[in-house]
């Protein structure tokens, strides 16, 4: 782990609950958090779904790499990244550095969660078609780059937050 940049790393697909959970873990941990896609659209002035639409998935990937980036070297409490930052190489090798957590659930509860979600532009049409194609192709970047694995299968947002912790054992008496 690096000496410097964040205590905990949360990957996973969208809507498993990586900016939720990570509130509460940094609550948990008396840390600041902090959301790459946030800081995206701080720094854009505009919605990820409108960056998508208006400039395409490709310069989004471009931005998002710029905030991973920047995150990891300079933030210090928790950091929820977006579910795609991992498709990107030289990402997953700076991540070998930090303490990475996978927030993961199946496909069921992928649907459940997220339904049609106008603000997640990947998933508009045909969701759980996209829901399969998406966790197979990311499912071995996320258990490439994670330290642990947390299933959130149905688990309340508190739950999953208590669970890293323990996988972690960061776990205060
Ligand atoms: N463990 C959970 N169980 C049920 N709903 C959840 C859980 N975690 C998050 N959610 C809900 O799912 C939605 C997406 O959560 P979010 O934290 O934005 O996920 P992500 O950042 O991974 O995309 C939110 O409406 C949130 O309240
Ligand atoms: O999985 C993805 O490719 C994306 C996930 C989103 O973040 P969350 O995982 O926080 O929803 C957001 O970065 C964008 O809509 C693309
Ligand atoms: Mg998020």
């Amino acid at each position: 782990m690096s000496p410097q940049g964040p205590r905990i790393v949360l990957v996973g697909p969208m809507g498993v609950g990586k900016t939720t959970v990570g509130e509460l873990l940094a609550e948990r941990l008396g840390c600041t958090f902090r959301d790459t896609d946030a800081d995206i659209v701080a720094g854009e002035g505009r919605e990820i779904a409108d960056i998508f639409l208006e400039d395409g998935e490709p310069r989004f990937r471009e931005l998002e790499r710029a905030a991973v980036r920047e995150a990891l070297a300079g933030h210090e409490g928790v950091l929820a990244l977006g579910g795609g930052a991992v498709l990107d190489d030289g990402t997953r090798e700076l991540l070998a550095e930090h303490t990475v957590v996978y927030l993961s659930m199946d496909v069921d509860e992928a649907v459940k969660r997220t339904g049609l979600n106008a603000a997640r532009p990947l998933l508009m049409i045909n969701p759980r078609k996209q829901w399969r194609e998406l966790m197979e192709a990311r499912r071995p970047l996320y258990q490439e780059v994670a330290r642990v694995v947390v299933a959130t299968d149905g688990r309340a947002p508190e739950e999953v937050a208590e669970a890293v912790l323990e996988a972690l054992e960061l776990k205060q008496a």
